[in-house]
């Protein structure tokens, strides 16, 4: 149950907002979509979900063209959220579940399991405009899992949300990877990210800048981060060659160097200057990468 996208390109007029876009979103993973604003991810999800049309390229799931026909096969949790103010929460959700061929018996048993999953079984009976934003958040991913659908499309789900909130619909959303959903996940945060995902691709005006395991993404950017806790002055270590970025902090520095060979020679520096409580060699951050990556494509 793979979904392939294969040279997919959205124009409008002359302005390319999706350019020869071609991915592989392998089943029970968590893809992660990234981009600036603007990047084309809203436009690739709508061209997905078959409300946009191509203007070149392919979309198949498990080989074959996506049948909107059968709309239970995706579930969208839209950027932009929008439920019908004035309806209860059973109401909005049978409303949905019934449109995607759910029968309403079925819809109600889902919806009671999901409310006390999230702790707000006394929601079924309320209005949708009497719960704070972050709820209605709630009530919209239960909306758009209700029908278990195979692949989700999950646009900044963890916006607006406080904390608890968070690991309550991150936990959700694991569970449905393990059970065998393939999803989409688009987010700012990259946190988020690199916690969530195997795979992901970086946006830029179309195109992807960064495409494949965060794992190997990480290894192949070559810049390592360093954190150095020391009761020493540390500002010497600024002008050794390959230190690309130095920051102080309350307990030392921080720094981001060229490659393993600068911090081996950070750390014979250090030898013998003062006491080191802490020398600690690091992956980038998905932050680095995506700010570097997005960033030198604008130059
Ligand atoms: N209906 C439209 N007509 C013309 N241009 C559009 C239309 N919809 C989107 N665009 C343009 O396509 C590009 C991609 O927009 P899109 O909404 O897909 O970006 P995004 O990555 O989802 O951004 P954000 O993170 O800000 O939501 C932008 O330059 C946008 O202005």
């Amino acid at each position: 149950m793979t979904l392939l996208l294969n040279q997919v390109t959205k124009r409008y007029g002359k302005a390319t907002a999706v350019d020869h876009l071609s991915l592989e979103i392998p089943e029970k993973e968590m893809f992660g979509f990234l981009g600036g604003n603007g990047a084309g991810k809203t436009t690739t999800f709508r061209m997905i979900l078959g409300l946009l049309d191509r203007t070149e390229g392919d979309i198949t799931w498990n080989g074959e063209p996506i049948n909107y026909d059968k709309s239970h096969l995706i579930g969208y949790l839209p950027e932009e959220r929008g439920l019908y103010p004035k309806l209860t929460v059973k109401e909005q959700i049978v409303y949905l579940g019934r449109l995607r061929g759910m029968h309403k018996q079925e819809i109600i048993k889902e919806l009671e399991q999901w409310l006390e999953r999230f702790k707000v079984p006394e929601y079924m009976a309320k209005r949708v405009e009497e719960l704070s934003k972050g709820n209605q958040q709630k009530i919209q991913f239960i909306s758009a899992v209700i029908h278990k659908p195979k692949l989700l499309i999950l646009d900044e789900p963890f916006s607006g949300l406080d904390p608890v909130n968070v690991e309550m619909l991150k936990e959700a959303v694991i569970d449905l990877k393990q059970q065998g959903t393939s999803i989409v996940f688009s987010s700012h945060r990259m946190e988020h990210v690199e916690e969530l995902c195997e795979h992901l691709c970086i946006l830029h005006k179309g195109t992807p800048v960064v495409q494949g395991s965060l794992r190997e993404i990480k290894s192949s950017f070559g810049k390592k981060n360093i954190v150095v806790h020391a009761d020493m002055e540390l500002a010497f270590l600024e002008r050794i060659p390959g230190v690309l970025r130095y920051k102080k902090v309350a307990e030392g520095c921080e720094m981001q160097v060229q490659g393993e060979d600068v911090a081996q020679r950070i750390f014979s520096e250090l030898q013998g200057k003062g006491f080191v409580r802490k020398f600690e060699l690091e992956e980038p951050s998905l932050n680095d990468i995506f700010i570097e990556k997005v960033g030198a494509s604008y130059e």
